[in-house]
């Protein structure tokens, strides 16, 4: 590549939030850069490949070992040379952090779990929706979760910049630290037991949204409170993950009106 392509391709990489081939990615983890993901290409044996997961991995980052194809996808130089970092467009905070605003608030939780929600433009959209209703967070798991990426950040039209995110290592574990402090858990699926329209919602709540392809995870189904249903109608079995959250989060809003 000659030296001009390189500086012509770089503000489109940072536009995406997309940092590529070892020394960019070494040099974003040595500056400090918020970093969502790393994605290193399976079956590498490169040194310098195993510095960067090690480095990543001390920093807490998720590292994430998959198909040389995939990282061709996702690569707009062509020169990933193995490894494509995602910059984060903002910081992950703590669950305690969400609860201690809604309690500045004087108001009770309301926050919205996201089970392995993959799709970046339905957790944008979810995050929009949250911010637009006033919750006080969103929950997302560490593992097979959209994280704050450029994407999703664009998605949300903004929201990313106000509404407060946690990331999770063990999503079943922090419903279960939730409920021991008086937070209830609604998980939602379309076979659920109470209607949309018998549940409270009022009082603290987490409504926890299952991903696009399986819905929520057997443990995490297990720590809720409620399975709460939307009507269906029509022919489809389900709505759009983020259909659902908003369906959900406005019903609190008219409760807590
Ligand atoms: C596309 S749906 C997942 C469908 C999946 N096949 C299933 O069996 O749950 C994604 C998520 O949206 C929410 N959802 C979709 N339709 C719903 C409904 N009618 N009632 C309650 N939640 C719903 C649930 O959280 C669900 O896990």
């Amino acid at each position: 590549m000659r030296d001009n392509d390189k500086q012509r391709s770089l503000p489109q990489a940072e536009a995406d939030g997309i940092i590529e081939g070892r020394n960019a990615v070494i040099e974003a983890l040595r500056s400090g850069e918020t970093i969502d993901k790393i994605y290193l290409a399976k079956g590498e044996t490169d040194k310098t490949l195993g510095h960067i997961a090690s480095r990543a991995r001390e920093k807490g980052i998720v590292v994430v070992e998959a198909d040389r194809r995939k990282l061709d996808g996702m690569s707009r130089t062509h020169a990933h040379q193995g490894v494509i970092a995602l910059a984060a467009m903002r910081e992950y905070v703590s669950v305690q952090s969400l609860l201690d605003a809604a309690a500045e608030k004087g108001e009770a939780p309301l926050l919205v779990v996201c089970d392995e929600i993959s799709d970046p433009h339905n957790l944008g959209a979810i995050l929009r929706t949250a911010e637009c209703a006033g919750a006080h967070g969103v929950i997302i798991p560490m593992r097979r979760s959209a994280g704050l990426t450029a994407i999703v950040g664009k998605t949300s039209a903004g929201a990313v910049s106000y509404i407060p995110v946690a990331r999770v290592s063990n999503l079943p574990a922090t419903l279960e630290e939730l409920k021991k402090k008086g937070v209830w858990v609604y998980g939602t699926a379309a076979e659920g037991t109470t209607s949309l329209y018998d549940a409270d919602l009022k009082g603290p709540a987490a409504i926890v949204i299952g991903s696009e392809g399986s819905g929520m995870g057997r443990l995490v189904r297990e720590k809720c409170d409620f399975l709460v249903s939307i009507p269906m109608k029509g022919h489809i079995s389900s709505l759009n993950a983020s259909a659902a959250a908003a369906i959900l989060l406005y019903e609190a809003v008219r409760r807590r009106m």
